[in-house]
């Protein structure tokens, strides 16, 4: 099987939103695809009202193949400081047509302040790897790894574009959505995400081709890079600085910002100065949020979706023995 989904942006595309049905009858919620996760957690019945703020809420009494399975509880912290936790239940997870009968559908009993704040976000749909699933004592298994022997390929893609619908799509390479080559390169899965090797950056006439290891991740806003990234592209921004109380480097909102360019394999992938201007940060409005920020604490480099979004991204994790990820221009 195979199937298409829309990846909806929020404001400022700080994330992706997609509907999923979850139950019988079915409850629809949207999801934040996120590669940089494998929870798959939702609002719910069960959520303290005063965490809840509009978010759909899914209600295990209410779906007939829902099953509590008892004993088993998860609790999770994302790289922004966000986090969530609860009890675990199975039911029917379909997305875009592509269904699991009995996917853990991971309950939220207690969710952080930012999650409460996003009415928009009903939960998270984690596309990393099963191994970093935190329920327990019994680890779960992602919506992908389950429907994996479904599907025509073993693959899920993303399309993600700047504030406009893209796509998620599952078992199947759209070629129509790419130019030229996809560029293959391994995957080293061991800490749980799709993390893979740059061949190398240029900004200007700046430009490295020493190869740096970074984690494709859909649930991160920004591209979060080396410093010396930082360093050499905000030196080409006038105005440019760090500013610890806005949290990231700045710069004037009316200034000329160049391109960024990344290799994988051999293929070059240019996020253009309009996703690089990524938001005003001041009450002013004169300051602008970069979409690169430093890696500096993190111990890898974070491509999310201000560099997601400049190309077709393929996440193979069976075709070959071990697994890998395909970029391409569009
Ligand atoms: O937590 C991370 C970073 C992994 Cl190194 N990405 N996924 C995510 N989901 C919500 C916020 N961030």
């Amino acid at each position: 099987g195979q199937g298409s989904a829309a990846a909806v942006p929020e404001k400022d595309d700080i994330q992706y939103l997609t509907p999923v049905q979850i139950g019988t009858p079915p409850q629809t919620l949207n999801l934040d695809f996120d590669s940089g996760s494998s929870d798959l957690w939702v609002f719910s019945s069960q959520t303290p009202s005063r965490q809840v703020n509009g978010q759909a809420q899914y209600d295990p009494a209410k779906s007939s193949t829902s099953s509590k399975v008892e004993g088993q509880t998860w609790s999770i912290s994302y790289g922004d400081g966000s986090a969530s936790s609860g009890v675990v239940y199975t039911d029917a997870v379909d997305v875009a047509g592509v269904r699991v009968p009995n996917q853990a559908v991971e309950v939220a009993t207690k969710v952080s302040s930012s999650f409460s704040a996003d009415e928009n976000n009903d939960g998270l749909l984690g596309l990393a790897f099963s191994k970093i699933n935190t329920v327990k004592p019994t680890k779960q298994t992602t919506f992908f790894d389950n429907v994996m022997k479904n599907l025509d390929m073993p693959v899920w893609t993303s399309d993600l574009k700047n504030d406009a619908p893209g796509t998620y799509n599952f078992g199947y390479i759209d070629e129509s959505a790419y130019e030229g080559e996809i560029s293959y390169v391994p995957v080293d899965s061991s800490q749980g995400f799709w993390s893979f090797e740059a061949a190398g950056w240029s900004v200007g006439n700046v430009s490295s081709t020493a190869p740096f290891k970074g984690i494709a991740d859909t649930g991160t806003s920004l591209a979060m890079l080396p410093q010396e990234v930082n360093t050499a592209y905000y030196k080409q921004v006038p105005g440019a600085a760090m500013s610890y109380s806005l949290g990231g480097y700045v710069f004037p909102c009316d200034a000329k910002i160049p391109e960024f360019t990344f290799k994988v394999g051999d293929v070059s992938i240019t996020i253009p100065p309009s996703f690089i201007n990524y938001a005003v940060a001041d009450e002013e409005g004169k300051k602008c949020f970069g979409g690169i920020q430093p890696d500096t604490d993190i111990g890898f480099s974070i491509f999310g979706d201000v560099a997601l979004k400049a190309a077709f991204v393929v996440f193979d994790a069976g075709s070959e023995a071990a697994p890998r990820l395909g970029w391409a221009k569009k």
